[in-house]
Parts: structure tokens; C-alpha cells; sequence
């Protein structure tokens, strides 16, 4: 029998469903390839060992009571350490936050465990999901499984890392300006930015509520679908949450037809800046779509240039009065507090502890773009060109279904390499942030490796809002055949750890 741990979720769940094999031996399994290699890859900040097994004997004795189990029931998952999961430890990778546990759920976890999804523990992030390699975690950063001295993106590193280490099938991530699509371009996965409001934000711990979004991170597109659904749908506990219809997305991703879609290429993400060799391979993934019967076109989004500004204006602002709750008085870390001090003293002193330069360095630039006098030049402005990008995205789709740009403008880069650089750091998301602007669908699909550094490289595909579905279409499309041109799924030429 294959290795339970290099097997996809649908195909667990499968196994588990016919009796093959038990929910707790899938769990052991992934907790044993935890316990083996996650010293060198960090992907966890937390193995919650008691609780997924006995999530997993839940499973286990449904089945044997003849109940009819989801299509993920018994799968473990990663899940990312911004999520509230009662009882265990979220960190949101601050200090700030150490020795926290939620005393509730979040949508996105109640909805896996009613799926029978197993959660295997948090996964580790830059802390309050702001950068883009996980260098910014309190706890250390996690690294790239394809070469450990590289970064897995960021912030949500570890929900990537975690599925390329072959640790779980399956993670959870939020993206805010591209958290789950830059880690799973830079690792060889799959990660998909449902539509804003598709999937709830209730128990996302926020960071920038306009722009966050939870989404499903996986190794095959299939997998991702599965899991898409599993967290998807109306939640009246979040205010923005989409009361409509939950996109076809598995029927998408098993129809893998590409016949007559109309894709654009955004004239404005590629070219001068970007590593030759992505470039390369997302010239290639284009040409393969236009083979397997796309129509291809060039599409120009002139606004798109002005995205990363207004983004680290308007991202900033909503952190600085998203993280005004880090009081404190009610979670995690309290500094000075000596009965001497008043509330104002322990409240700087803890926050000057528990923050880390990154989050300081987005409530400054935040509060500075919000006080009066400013607001109209910076925040309002800002706001302005969201609207800009939002009508790009707009127009674009009136003659395309979906755009497509590489996900990133390099391959994973060394760790220290940004540290000293936030500029350089940010660039990261250059293609990613102007969906998060107009709340449309986007994800990242593995496209090849780069010639250069032998790093993979992936396509991002931007569907209008509510039209996840053709992401998955062209996901699917592309992913079949790359595994038959490849022989094999991209992980499987990964070194081994
Ligand atoms: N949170 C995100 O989606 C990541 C982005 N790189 C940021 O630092 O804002």
C-alpha cells in the first residue's frame, strides 16, 4: 500500500469510507510524519494529539454505526493559527497572544468538525498574517520543504509547508493580500481566495476585515473543491458573509473543461522584475490552456499598477483599529501590571512586548493614514482606487471569463534575504493584492518549476465574484495535464526530507 500520508483527501476519505482503513490509522499516520519531520520544517506551532484522535474515533464509530459520512470525514487538516478553535491555544504566531485559548469556534472549524475533518493542529504564520514568509512569527519561521533554507511564503507558511512535507492532505488559510496564494505558489500547492463574503470570517481573528478571507489549501485541486465546500456558505454570524448559492466548485473541479473559456493575460503583471524563469513557466501554463481550447487574449487593467499602495494604506488603517483590542485586560499577555501602574501604562508596556516590529511598523502607518488631516490624502485616496481596480476587474470580465498571471514575481527566496527590506517584502503580492481589493475569486495552481533554482512557480487565475467554479475549472484543466505530462503530481519531485 502507498504511504498513507502521500495519498490525496479524496483519496482517504474513500479508503476511510469503505472500511480500508481506519480514521485513527490515517491520523497516527500524519501525526508519525509530523513527529518525524516537522523539527526541520516547523510548519506547527501546535500538534494537538488528543484532540485529532479523538476526532478520528469519532469517525471511525459513525462509520461502524452504519452513518453515512461526508466526502473529507476523517481527513486531517492543518489549520492556520488565526482561526479560534475552542479550547486550543491561538496565537495568531504574536506573543501578544501566548497561553490564549478561545472559548469558541470559528465558523470555518465548526464546519470541518461537523464534516468529521480531523484537526491536526495550528499552523504557524507571520504574526497577525502580516508578511509574506512567515519570518515574521513570534516562534521562529517555517520552512520551504523544497529546500529548508528557503522561505514557504507567508503568512500562512505553515499551511502551505505543512501539505509540501506531506504533514496533512489538507489546510485551512485566510488571505488578506494574497496569504494563502503566494505560500501554496512558492511550496508546489494548491490555495484558493474564495469570494469575499463565500466563506465566514467569524473566529478569523482579524487583520484587515475588508479584505480577509478564509480559504481551502490543499495538493490537488480536487482536494481543494472538497474542501472549499466544507467551509462555504452563508454565516449570519458574519455580517459580510454572501447569502447566495455556494459555487459549483467540485463539479468544476471533476469537469475540468476549458473548452471556449476566454482567458486574460493582464498585460500589467509580468515582465520587467520578474524572475525569467516564472515568467517562463507562465508563459508555458498559457499555452497549455490555449491548447486544451481556451481563447486567449491580452487584457490590460491600467489600475492595477497602484494596487500594492493602496493596499498598505488601506490594509494598515483597518490593523490599526482591528488590533486596538490587544489591550491587555481581556486575552493573552499582560506586562507591568503591578497594582501601581494604571490600565494606560500596562496596556503601552504590553503592547510594546508583544508586538513584533512588523505589526508595530502597520499600526503606525495605519493610525498615520487615518488621523485627521490625512485621512482624505491617504485613506480616502486609497479607497479611491480600490473603486479603480474594482471597474478594471469589471471591464475585463466582460469579454473574458477569467485572468491569469503568474502568482508571484519570484520562486521562494532565502531566509534574511526581505528581512531589512518590508519593500521588497511586499512585492511579493504585486499579483495577488488587486483581487483582495475587489473581493473576486483568485488562486494558485503549480505550473512548474523554474529553471533557474528549480523552485516551483504557479499560475494565479482571477474569477469574477461568485464564479469560483472557473477556478477550479482551469485548476483542474491545467493540474491533469501537467501530472500526465510530469508522470506525477510537482511534489513528487520535491526532495526528499
Ligand atoms: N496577509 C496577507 O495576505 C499577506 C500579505 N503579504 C501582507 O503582509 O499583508
Amino acid at each position: 500500500m502507498t504511504e498513507l500520508t502521500k495519498l490525496s483527501a479524496a483519496e482517504l476519505a474513500g479508503m476511510i469510507r469503505s472500511g480500508e482503513v481506519s480514521a485513527v490509522e490515517v491520523t497516527q499516520a500524519h501525526l508519525d510524519r509530523i513527529a518525524k519531520v516537522d523539527d526541520r520544517v516547523r510548519a506547527f506551532l501546535y500538534v494537538d494529539t488528543e484532540g485529532a484522535l479523538a476526532a478520528a474515533r469519532a469517525v471511525d464509530e459513525r462509520r461502524a454505526a452504519g452513518e453515512d459520512l461526508g466526502p473529507l470525514a476523517g481527513v486531517p487538516l492543518g489549520l492556520k493559527d488565526v482561526f479560534t478553535q475552542k479550547g486550543v491555544p491561538t496565537t495568531c504566531g504574536s506573543k501578544i497572544l501566548e497561553g490564549w485559548r478561545p472559548p469558541y469556534d470559528a465558523t470555518v472549524v465548526r464546519r470541518l468538525r461537523e464534516a468529521g475533518v480531523v484537526i491536526l493542529g495550528k499552523t504557524n504564520m507571520d504574526e497577525f498574517a502580516m508578511g509574506s514568509s512567515t519570518e515574521n512569527s513570534a516562534f521562529g519561521p517555517t520552512r520551504n520543504p523544497w529546500d529548508t533554507d528557503r522561505v514557504p511564503g507567508g503568512s500562512g507558511g505553515g499551511s502551505a509547508a505543512c501539505l509540501a512535507a506531506f504533514e496533512a492532505p489538507l489546510a485551512i488559510g485566510s488571505d488578506t493580500g494574497g496569504s494563502i496564494r503566494q505560500p501554496a505558489a512558492v511550496t508546489g500547492t494548491v490555495g484558493v481566495k474564495p469570494t469575499y463574503g463565500g466563506t465566514s470570517r467569524y473566529g478569523l481573528v482579524a487583520m484587515a476585515s475588508s479584505l480577509d478571507q478564509p480559504g481551502p489549501c490543499a495538493r490537488t485541486v480536487l482536494d481543494a473543491a472538497l474542501l472549499h465546500e466544507v467551509i462555504a456558505g452563508h454565516d449570519p454570524l458574519d455580517s459580510t458573509s454572501i447569502d447566495q448559492p455556494v459555487p459549483p466548485v467540485v463539479e468544476a473541479a471533476r469537469s475540468a473543461d476549458v473548452r471556449g473559456l476566454r482567458v486574460g493575460v493582464v498585460k500589467e503583471l509580468g515582465g520587467e522584475g520578474y524572475q525569467p524563469g516564472v515568467e517562463q513557466r507562465f508563459r508555458e501554463a498559457v499555452d497549455l490552456l490555449a491548447e486544451l481550447g481556451a481563447e486567449v487574449v491580452e487584457v490590460s487593467c491600467p489600475h492595477f499598477v497602484y494596487a500594492l499602495p493602496a493596499y498598505y494604506l488601506i490594509m494598515p488603517s483597518e490593523c490599526s483599529s482591528n488590533l486596538a483590542r490587544f489591550d491587555a485586560m481581556r486575552y493573552g499577555l499582560r506586562v507591568g501590571d503591578d497594582g501601581i501602574r494604571s490600565a494606560e501604562e500596562v496596556m503601552a508596556l504590553t503592547r510594546e512586548a508583544g508586538f513584533g516590529p512588523e505589526v508595530k511598523r502597520r499600526i503606525m502607518i495605519g493610525t498615520y493614514a487615518l488621523s485627521s488631516g490625512y485621512y482624505d490624502a491617504y485613506y480616502g485616496q486609497a479607497q479611491k482606487v480600490r473603486t479603480l481596480i474594482a471597474r478594471d476587474f469589471e471591464r475585463a470580465f466582460e469579454s473574458v471569463d477569467v485572468l491569469v498571471s503568474p502568482t508571484t514575481p519570484t520562486t521562494a527566496f532565502r531566509l534574511g534575504e526581505r528581512v531589512d527590506d518590508p519593500l521588497a517584502m511586499y512585492k511579493a503580492d504585486l499579483c495577488t493584492i488587486p483581487s483582495n481589493l475587489a473581493g473576486n475569486a483568485s488562486a494558485s495552481f503549480p505550473c512548474g518549476l523554474s529553471p533557474e533554482d528549480g523552485l516551483p512557480v504557479g499560475l494565479h487565475v482571477m474569477a469574477p465574484v461568485l464564479a469560483d467554479d472557473r477556478l477550479y475549472r482551469v485548476g483542474a484543466a491545467v493540474e491533469a495535464a501537467l501530472v500526465d505530462r510530469w508522470g506525477g503530481s510537482l511534489l513528487e519531485q520535491a526532495p526528499a526530507l
